[in-house]
């Protein structure tokens, strides 16, 4: 059974069919690369895995349950975590604390012990603050945990938001453009990060317009073009379709040769 499989989904906004029957799987483990133009449907496909919006046709199904109608936080909660396209931290707050808000989403414990500090809810406190502590160190930025998160730079807001969705725990995470705005520099150390997170077992779907990034990071990629799948495959078998070269790729080629 695939972790997550997608099949002939489609949203229409007005008249515009965004996404049309588009079909894929994201198998245990792999990174998955969703590409195409701007404008093709990739951000409404992952809203429609999100539970974000509702799609008009079609099934999402996560390890076989149908995600159908369930809210973002119960979808967070079965192990799907995202970052946006547009960096959505808690500003004013620090960095440990936008990781703690992540860790929340999956302690247990209820309004009761919240209220009184039970035994159980100060262990569970304590486990949160390890684990924010922990994935802070993974991404690179436990130095910088009592920052404020909106004194961080561009492509160091972008890491926290990917360890804030780590915090949850997720068997699948999502990224929007992580590498967006981000310089050279950010850019290796994210493809350094998607690699180490790979070897742990993570599944990854990613939009991404940095085609070196795409290509050096992902196991399987899926083309979108005017809400239509027109191809997947291996980066290397992308690489070398014409109907991607003619709808993406253009005048990009050379560059990802290089990669
Ligand atoms: N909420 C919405 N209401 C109306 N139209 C929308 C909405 N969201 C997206 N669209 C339209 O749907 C189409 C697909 O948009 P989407 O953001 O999914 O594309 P994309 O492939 O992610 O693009 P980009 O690479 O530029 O982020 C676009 O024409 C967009 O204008």
């Amino acid at each position: 059974m695939s972790l997550l499989a997608l099949e002939r989904i489609s949203k229409r906004f007005g008249g515009l069919l965004a996404v049309d029957r588009v079909s894929f799987a994201v198998e245990e483990g792999r990174v998955v690369g969703l590409i195409g133009p701007n404008g093709a449907g990739k951000t409404t496909v992952f809203n429609l895995i999100t539970g974000n919006l509702r799609p008009d046709a079609g099934t999402v199904f996560f390890r076989g349950q149908n995600l159908h109608g369930q809210a973002p936080h119960r979808i967070v909660a079965l192990g799907i975590a995202r970052t946006f396209q547009s960096i959505r931290l808690f500003q004013g707050m620090s960095v440990l604390e936008n990781v703690l808000a992540g860790c929340h989403c999956r302690m247990q414990a209820g309004l009761f012990s919240s209220l009184f500090h039970t035994p159980g809810q100060r262990r569970e406190e304590r486990a949160a603050l390890a684990e924010a502590q922990r994935v802070l160190a993974f991404v690179g930025l436990l130095a910088a945990a009592n920052q404020v998160a909106g004194n961080l730079s561009y492509g160091k807001q972008r890491l926290l938001e990917i360890a804030r969705a780590l915090a949850t725990r997720p068997s699948l995470l999502i990224l929007d453009e992580p590498a967006g705005g981000m310089n050279e520099q950010e850019t290796a150390e994210l493809a350094s990060l998607i690699a180490r997170l790979r070897v742990q077992g993570l599944s990854i779907l990613l939009i991404e317009h940095d085609m070196r990034l795409v290509m050096r990071s992902c196991d399987h990629l899926v083309v979108l073009e005017y809400g239509r799948k027109i191809a997947e495959g291996t980066p290397a078998e992308i690489r070398s379709n014409p109907k991607v070269i003619e709808a993406y790729l253009g005048a990009d080629t050379d560059d990802d040769d290089a990669a």
